[in-house]
C-alpha cells in the first residue's frame, strides 16, 4: 500500500493533524490558497513563512478562530471544523498566544487551573453545588496542576501573582496552562517573541521536553529561525498563502525557492 497516498504517516497511523486544500479569503485577498500538510504523532513540526504568509491564518484555522473557506482541518482523520473553538481543548488541542494571555491579577497556580477548567466537563451550576463528581475532578486538576508546576519548576512563583514575574517565566505559565488539558497537539504561536538569546535556547530544550517527555505532538509557528531549524523534525515554509516547500530543516534551508523568499521578503 502507498502509505503517502493513504494520508498515513511513514511508520503507520493516521496523522495527528491533516490540514486538506485550505483556502481562506478575506474579501479579494486569499490568506491560504489550498495548503495541505500533515502532523504525525510525536513530531515537531515549524511552520514558517515571510510576513504576510499566511502562518497565523493558517494557526487560527487549527484552533478554530476562523472557517476555511475550502478544505477541511482533521484530528485524527475527523473533521475539527464542525466544532466550535472553545471546544478544541476538549478534543485535545492545545494553544499558546503570541502576547502572553495569563491572567496577570491571579497566581500562576490558578492560572493554570484555568487552563486545565477549559477541558474539564464541569458546569458553572455543578460547580456551585459542588456536586460530588466535581469535587472528584477537582482533585485530578489539583493533582494535574501540582505535577505541571513542579515539571516546569514553577515551585518557587507558584502562589505569586503572574503579573511582575520574569516574561520568559510568564511564558513558562502560558506553556503550563496550555499543559493543563493535557493535549495530544499544542499549538505554539510565535513562542520566542520578546525573549533573549538564554531565553530562546531554554525553550527550544523546553519544546523538545515537551514531544519527549509528554509524548506531545507540536506546531511550532514561528519567526526566530535558528529555533525552528533546531527543534523542528519537519518544516513547513509558506509564502503568499501557499505552500512553497517541506521537508526536514536541512532540506528546506537548501531549496532555491525558501532562499528566494527570504530574501525578497527578508523579515527573517
Ligand atoms: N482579518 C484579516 N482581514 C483581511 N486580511 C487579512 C486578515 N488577516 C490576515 N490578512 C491578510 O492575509 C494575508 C496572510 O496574513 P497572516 O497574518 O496570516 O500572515 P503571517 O504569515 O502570519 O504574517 P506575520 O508573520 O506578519 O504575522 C496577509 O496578506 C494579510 O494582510
Amino acid at each position: 500500500m502507498n502509505v503517502a497516498a493513504a494520508g498515513m504517516a511513514p511508520g503507520g497511523g493516521v496523522p495527528v493533524i491533516s490540514v486538506k486544500n485550505v483556502t481562506v479569503r478575506f474579501g479579494g485577498i486569499v490568506a491560504l490558497d489550498g495548503v495541505e500538510f500533515d502532523i504525525h504523532d510525536g513530531e515537531i513540526l515549524g511552520l514558517i513563512g515571510p510576513n504576510g504568509a499566511g502562518k497565523t491564518t493558517l494557526f487560527n484555522c487549527l484552533s478554530r478562530l476562523y472557517t476555511p473557506n475550502e478544505g477541511d482541518v482533521q484530528l485524527h482523520g475527523k473533521t475539527i471544523l464542525d466544532q466550535p473553538a472553545h471546544r478544541i481543548a476538549g478534543m485535545g488541542i492545545g494553544r499558546t498566544f503570541q502576547n502572553v494571555a495569563s491572567f496577570s491579577n491571579l497566581s500562576v497556580r490558578d492560572n493554570i487551573r484555568v487552563g486545565a477548567h477549559s477541558a474539564s466537563k464541569s458546569d458553572p451550576v455543578s460547580d456551585a453545588l459542588r456536586l460530588p463528581w466535581v469535587r472528584k475532578g477537582g482533585e485530578a486538576i489539583d493533582a494535574n496542576v501540582n505535577e505541571l508546576i513542579g515539571w516546569l519548576e514553577l515551585e518557587d512563583v507558584a502562589d505569586l501573582p503572574v503579573a511582575g514575574l520574569p516574561f520568559g517565566t510568564q511564558k513558562r505559565v502560558e506553556l503550563a496552562r496550555a499543559l493543563a488539558t493535557d493535549p495530544k497537539l499544542l499549538l505554539l504561536d510565535e513562542p520566542a517573541g520578546g525573549l533573549n538569546h538564554d531565553e530562546v535556547h531554554e525553550l527550544g530544550s523546553l519544546i523538545r521536553k515537551v514531544r519527549d517527555e509528554r509524548g506531545v505532538t507540536v506546531l511550532l509557528v514561528e519567526h526566530h529561525m535558528a529555533l525552528v531549524m533546531s527543534v523542528s523534525d519537519r518544516v513547513v515554509v509558506m509564502n503568499f498563502g501557499r505552500k512553497i516547500a517541506e521537508g526536514t530543516p536541512e532540506e528546506v534551508q537548501k531549496n532555491p525557492e525558501v532562499v528566494a523568499a527570504y530574501l525578497g521578503g527578508g523579515d527573517a
